[in-house]
């Protein structure tokens, strides 16, 4: 573990009754940085998570807060959006906010975190009326009530719908330029690829890799995948080494595109369907484990 970290998991495993959770998971933030741990469902990003906010002790390893064991201190300098955050009833969107910030001794500018959160319009509607998007921004500025150092973020996007994310990527991305550093958990591949400048892809309680997404991908695979339906290779015709047949496709890693077009011909595959893609983290899970993130 190195000084320049803000906050670091040391060995951590998470033993639930039955369920090994986490199994020996250690990575560090860098202050200023977007990190994301990425999983499906199950996979122990939420119980990591949980133990790096100090709020479930580890059965084994240790959190580090810059370079040190969490201490009272800790709780005022970080920021946390729970997976589901339950709000008071009878409560408008401004009620919500000072009362989170009563909680603390340090506070942001409630009016700047209103304009950052888009929460101006609906500042006087009763909280239960809140879209995913409105209710997702909200909590947001909450998690973001007391001006913290390092915000958690855990599965901030799960049920909006794409419109609704984007929007809160871009959110997320103006959080960034004010130097907070950000630790989000997601299974959506394309969030962690589109804001975290370093990812650790955990499945069964591990973490399988760890790196900055283009790197991981570029030591992963060649430049492009190319994908045609199972139908559309000769039945008689054997794969070339550089293909991998999926449920319903089959799939062709190349680096010369154009080359790679010519010798499907040659090998009498019918193109009409040929889809070419930039290799993505959602590849690389896939090649990792055998099996998709959805599944
Ligand atoms: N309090 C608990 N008691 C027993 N088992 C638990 C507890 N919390 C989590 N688990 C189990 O630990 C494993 C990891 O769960 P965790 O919620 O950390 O995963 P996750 O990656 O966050 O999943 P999701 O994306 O669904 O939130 C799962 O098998 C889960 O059922």
């Amino acid at each position: 573990m190195t000084d320049d970290l803000l906050i670091a998991a040391d060995g951590l495993g998470k033993q639930f009754p039955g369920v090994r959770a986490v199994d020996d998971i250690s990575f560090g933030v860098r202050p200023g940085q977007c990190f994301g741990l990425l999983g499906p469902n199950g996979a122990g990003k939420t119980t990591t998570l949980e133990m790096l906010e100090g709020i479930q002790p580890p059965t084994s390893g240790r959190v580090l807060f810059r370079g040190r064991p969490l201490d009272r201190d800790f709780r005022e300098q970080i920021g946390i959006q729970f997976q589901a955050t339950s709000l008071q009833d009878f409560q408008t969107v401004r009620e919500s906010l000072a009362m989170f910030a009563a909680l603390y001794q340090r506070h942001a500018d409630l009016d700047e975190l209103i304009q950052l959160c888009h929460l101006q319009e609906i500042l006087t509607r009763d909280t239960r009326k809140l879209s995913g998007g409105q209710r997702q921004r909200l909590l947001l500025a909450i998690a973001l009530v007391n001006d913290p150092t390092l915000v958690f973020l855990d599965e901030p996007t799960t049920g909006l719908d794409p419109q609704a994310r984007r929007n809160f990527w871009a959110l997320i991305d103006r959080v960034r330029e004010r130097g907070t550093t950000i630790l989000i958990t997601t299974h959506y591949m394309e969030e962690a690829e589109r804001l975290c400048d370093e990812i650790a892809i955990v499945d069964h309680g591990r973490i399988l890799i760890q790196g900055r997404p283009s790197t991981l991908i570029r030591e992963h695979f060649p430049t492009a995948i190319l994908r045609l339906p199972s139908s559309a290779w000769p039945s008689d015709e054997p794969l070339p080494a550089n293909a991998e047949r999926r449920d319903t496709s089959i799939e062709i890693y190349v680096d010369e595109v154009p080359t790679a077009l010519e010798q499907l011909e040659q090998h009498g595959a019918s193109l009409i369907d040929l889809r070419v893609d930039r290799p993505s983290l959602e590849d690389l899970f896939l090649k990792l484990t055998g099996h998709s993130l959805r599944a």
